[in-house]
């Protein structure tokens, strides 16, 4: 049996930071994964949803600005996007586990614990006194009849043909984004999610914006409404609901994502569970001493993100390697979704603070604005709230909500004063950041 310092499961950003750190130190590691190397963000997530994002805001923005100085709108190829996006996308996985293998022993294959502090892989039994779960989440699967028919966000990614209608069942960050590409390229849409509204992580008035912006091109919500079934028609599908029946070409399924567990055999080791992911302390240490957890697996309450699971990666190497003794203590977590327009949030919302007279929200309408004037952006919103005069929390929705907010997180981050800002720094001005020393307190 091989012994290893570390044992790593999974090779996505949260292993992938940590093994990287780990690289410059003598320890002796091994990174197990049994799917693509590099995980979810780069392979069928983040990366090539933001690549397809580029074509689709150039359609978009086109479209915004017919009869304002554009004849014709932009036009998607999805073939030739298709082809572009898998030529860069491909080889990812095999120059991501090249580059780990420089300096770490790597195993193809699925992990499972057989005792606290063994596991084994293709039939390998591998032991160490730190291994570390980052075995990150799947897409939930609807158990409904008709499910073999069903796709998941990692097929769209890849999709080879794009359908004339598809359905998404959900209507969260993963059906939105993906709504917002496939439309842009042509298809006709249809959201159906249980829940009365879209995009829940965001403020309720801004997710409205986008969702108005989507419909206004042609998009179908269908809310407070239950998917029972799909059935395989001659040609193409029909999804029954709670309130009649939507006939497709293509259903997805993006009800949510589920916590890579079950293939784990965690009572082996002894690491208790729930319906979030792998329990953890303080220290991310599960109630097994010997094994550690991080990334999407782990059950908590914060954003299920990359640049979370990557701070999860560099806080567990500073405290293994005894660099920090700490508790983890999460900064502010700012996240978006890629929609047209896009929608961010950091902080503290004014749906988290409506009535609390300890809170002051501000709000500005961004339209007239000259960037947004050129792009003829008529959706921009952005709302500010402070707290004992300081930002709090920042969310907007807008064209380039993303880079927004993350221009108001430093402000909120390292809790810097209106007036510190204003004497700190002068902005290049017309640009994204160029409104924060004026709506600063
Ligand atoms: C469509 C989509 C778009 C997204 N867009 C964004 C975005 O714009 N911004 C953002 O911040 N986040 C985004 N995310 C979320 C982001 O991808 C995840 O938060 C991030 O990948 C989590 O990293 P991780 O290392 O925890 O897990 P993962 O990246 O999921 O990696 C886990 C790895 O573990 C492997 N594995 C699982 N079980 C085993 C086992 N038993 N043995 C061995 N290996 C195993 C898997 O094969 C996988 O490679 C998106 C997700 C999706 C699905
Ligand atoms: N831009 C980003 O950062 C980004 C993009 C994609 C995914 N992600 C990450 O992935 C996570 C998962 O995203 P997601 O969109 O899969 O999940 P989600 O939780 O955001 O959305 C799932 C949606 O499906 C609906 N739903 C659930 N069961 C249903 C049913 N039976 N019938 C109809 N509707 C149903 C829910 O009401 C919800 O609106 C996110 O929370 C985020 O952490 C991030």
């Amino acid at each position: 049996m091989k012994k290893y310092d570390y044992i790593l499961i999974g090779s996505g950003p949260a292993a992938y930071k940590m093994s990287n750190l780990l690289a410059g130190t003598t320890r002796k590691v091994l990174v197990i994964d049994g799917g693509e190397f590099g995980g979810t963000c780069p392979n069928y997530g983040c990366e090539p949803k933001i690549f397809l994002e580029g074509a689709t805001r150039a359609v978009l923005q086109s479209q915004q600005l017919l009869g304002r100085g554009i004849k014709q709108a932009a036009q998607i190829d999805w073939h030739d996007l298709m082809t572009t996006k898998l030529n860069r996308f491909n080889p990812w996985p095999a120059e991501t586990k090249a580059i780990i293998a420089k300096s770490h022993d790597v195993e193809d294959g699925y992990a499972h614990f057989v005792d606290e502090k063994t596991v084994v892989v293709n039939g390998h039994e591998y032991r160490s006194d730190h291994i570390i779960i980052a075995t990150g989440q799947h897409p939930n699967h609807l158990d409904i009849p008709g499910d073999q028919w069903t796709h998941t966000s990692t097929d769209v990614l890849s999709l080879p043909h794009l359908p004339q209608h598809v359905t998404f069942i959900g209507a969260g960050y993963v059906a939105m984004e993906l709504a917002t590409v496939l439309g842009a390229a042509g298809a006709a849409v249809t959201l159906i999610d249980h829940s009365d509204r879209p995009l829940k992580a965001f403020p309720a008035k801004k997710a409205a914006v986008v969702k108005k912006a989507m419909e206004e091109r042609g998009i179908e919500f269908l809310f407070n409404t239950g998917v029972q079934a799909v059935q395989q028609q001659d040609e193409g599908f029909i999804v029954q609901t709670d309130h009649g029946e939507v006939p497709t070409d293509y259903v997805v399924d993006a009800s949510g994502r589920r916590p890579n567990i079950e293939q784990l055999a965690l009572d082996k080791a002894g690491v208790q569970f729930d319906r979030g992911g792998v329990i953890v302390n303080d220290h991310l240490q599960t109630s097994n001493p010997h094994v550690y957890a991080i990334g999407d697996v782990v059950s908590r309450p914060q954003a299920k993100l990359t640049p979370v699971a990557e701070f999860e990666g560099q806080y567990l190497f500073d405290y293994l390697e005894g660099h920090s003794a700490a508790a983890i203590e999460y900064p502010t977590i700012g996240t978006a979704a890629f929609t047209f327009p896009e929608i961010a949030a950091a902080g503290v919302t004014e749906d988290d603070v409506r009535e609390n007279s300890a809170y002051q929200v501000k709000s500005f309408d961004l339209h007239y604005a000259s960037l947004a004037a050129g792009q003829n952006d008529q959706s921009g919103r952005l709302t500010l709230v402070f707290k004992d005069d300081l930002l709090v929390g920042a969310s907007e929705v807008g064209d380039y909500a993303a880079d927004d907010i993350n221009n108001f997180l430093p402000v909120i981050g390292l809790r810097i004063t209106g007036e510190q800002y204003r004497q700190a720094v002068i902005t290049i001005y017309p640009a994204l950041a160029d409104k924060i020393a004026s709506s600063l307190n």
